[in-house]
């Protein structure tokens, strides 16, 4: 399947190789994300989605390759930098278990001002029973839909999302799916790993990923149609 280049990408990585220490995970991985688009590394477990989205965020440095972020280079930026810069990245957990579901929203939108939390409240109206309450005491799926609230309101330009769909039940899995329409739609480009074949209805591009390399990139809707995808992520026979 054709690579789809884009003329001005808001991200691009070029040969990129990741790891930890002397490991090498990921090989030679190049891709590029258009602005507002929402693309899915589909991979299996072990097969470097997490250790690319990390990169990428800077959290790890690369091995090799570069990370371009709005035209800048910015492989040897620091991650907190590069979050500053609009390039964030939700990781398993984001959420401060002590601090109140509001003053989590607060913190993320680095402010004091209480409208934040209005406004995160207008999107995820569900929020609003559990403002008081302390983000230890959310269940596993309200603490996905506080982390995609925080995301919302840190307004990033790209969001890096690690499997939010670990540990949560079909329906609550249909939810996330829908956070994640829902932060597209508010125009964020949106860089998302999963092994659950649900989110290729979100994602416009997908990249399937195995063994640290990208095997497959095309259009979500022709991806999500091939056997080979079909039969490793769909268990069709
Ligand atoms: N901190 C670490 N130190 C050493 N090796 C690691 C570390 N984290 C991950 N690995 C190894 O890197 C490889 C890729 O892991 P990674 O977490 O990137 O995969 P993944 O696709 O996100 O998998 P999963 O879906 O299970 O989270 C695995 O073989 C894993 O054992």
């Amino acid at each position: 399947m054709r690579r789809v280049q884009s003329n001005n990408p808001i991200l691009e990585v070029k040969g990129l190789w990741a790891g930890y220490g002397k490991l090498v995970v990921v090989r030679d991985l190049s891709l590029s994300l258009e602005r507002g688009t929402t693309t899915l590394i589909l991979g299996l477990n072990g097969a470097g989605k997490t250790t690319t989205l990390k990169t990428i965020a800077g959290i790890l440095p690369a091995i090799k390759g570069s990370v371009t972020f709005e035209g800048k280079d910015v492989t040897h930026t620091p991650s907190f930098q590069r979050a500053r810069m609009g390039l964030v990245m939700i990781t398993d957990n984001p959420v401060f278990p002590d601090m109140t579901v509001s003053d989590n929203i607060k913190l993320a939108a680095r402010t004091g001002d209480s409208r934040v939390v209005q406004e995160a409240v207008k999107y995820f109206p569900e929020l609003s029973k559990f403002l008081s309450f302390r983000a230890a005491s959310l269940s596993g799926g309200q603490r996905k839909m506080l982390a995609m609230a925080m995301a919302m309101v840190s307004k990033p330009k790209v969001l890096l999302l690690d499997e939010p769909s670990t540990g949560l039940s079909p329906l609550m899995v249909s939810k996330v799916v829908g956070y994640v329409k829902l932060l597209k739609s508010l125009g964020i480009t949106i860089l998302l790993a999963e092994q659950n074949p649900s989110f290729i209805s979100v994602a416009d591009y997908v990249m399937v990923m195995e063994m640290g390399r990208a095997k497959i990139f095309g259009r979500a809707e022709e991806v999500g149609k091939l056997e080979d995808v079909r039969k490793t992520f769909f268990q069709v026979t």
